[in-house]
């Protein structure tokens, strides 16, 4: 489980409650929790999120006994009114917005510039099972290094990714050190402030990580399940 900070680190272990070991890597801790998942404060961003994944996958594969599975979860915007604050969104595909070129004509994916890809896709089952357990919405969750602070940048997004719900910087990143590793990826985002306008008096941080640790305790069995499948 990534995540980006300590703070949405300790939301989601509240979930599984129990002892925490700590196993320091070069360049990632992992806290592993007794029968729970193994969690880790990735690093706020695309970049610094894959690289802490790709270390912590790397170190267990090593050891012979990888992962089946990459969650990345947090906080994040949301966009109105499909995804309110305190909400839950579970991505069905997670899409590095800004990941391109601007040209004249508009934004070019790097994909259509011959490059590498934009979208990865969760598995379908899992998302919607995950969603359906935690009451949460599935759409398109956005990766991006720059936070939307206008109005004018929010529709931007809007209408070049009609089915994004939320945005966030690390599930991209996260998504890519996975892929790298032929590991599944699910990204699970706690809606703490509005996609648009800045205006730092509208964030709700608590509530969103308290929506996290209320979020995981409900969908735990059905990670498991997917684990020991
Ligand atoms: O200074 C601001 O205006 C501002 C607005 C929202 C979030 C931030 C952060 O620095 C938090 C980045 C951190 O939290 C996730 N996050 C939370 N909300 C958003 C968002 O609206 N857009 C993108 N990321 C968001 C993100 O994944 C980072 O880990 C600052």
């Amino acid at each position: 489980m990534a995540t980006a900070v300590p703070a949405e680190r300790d939301a989601v272990a509240e979930a599984f409650p129990g002892p925490v070991r700590e196993r320091e890597l070069p360049g990632a801790v992992v806290h592993e929790t007794a029968g729970g998942p193994a969690l880790l404060a990735a690093g706020v961003g695309p970049a610094l999120a894959a690289a802490s994944t790709a270390v912590a996958l790397t170190a267990a594969a090593l050891e012979g006994r990888p992962y089946g599975l990459v969650v990345c979860a947090g906080i994040g915007g949301g966009f109105a009114p499909h995804a309110p604050l305190g909400s839950l969104v579970v991505a069905d595909a997670i899409t590095a917005a800004d990941l391109g070129a601007e040209t004249a004509e508009g934004f070019l994916p790097v994909t259509e510039l011959g490059f590498g890809t934009v979208t990865h896709h969760p598995p379908a089952s899992l998302a919607e099972a995950v969603a359906a357990a935690s009451g949460a919405r599935t759409g398109t969750v956005l990766t991006v290094s720059t936070v939307t602070g206008t109005a004018a940048r929010a529709d931007a997004l809007r209408a070049r990714h009609p089915r994004a719900l939320a945005e966030g910087m690390e599930g991209f990143g996260v998504a890519e050190a996975a892929a790298a590793q032929g590991v599944p990826v699910l990204e699970v985002r706690a809606v703490s402030n509005p996609v648009g306008p800045r205006d730092r008096a509208a964030w709700r941080i608590g509530d969103a990580l308290n929506a996290l640790t209320e979020g995981f305790g409900k969908l735990a069995p059905v990670l498991e399940s997917w684990n020991t499948a």
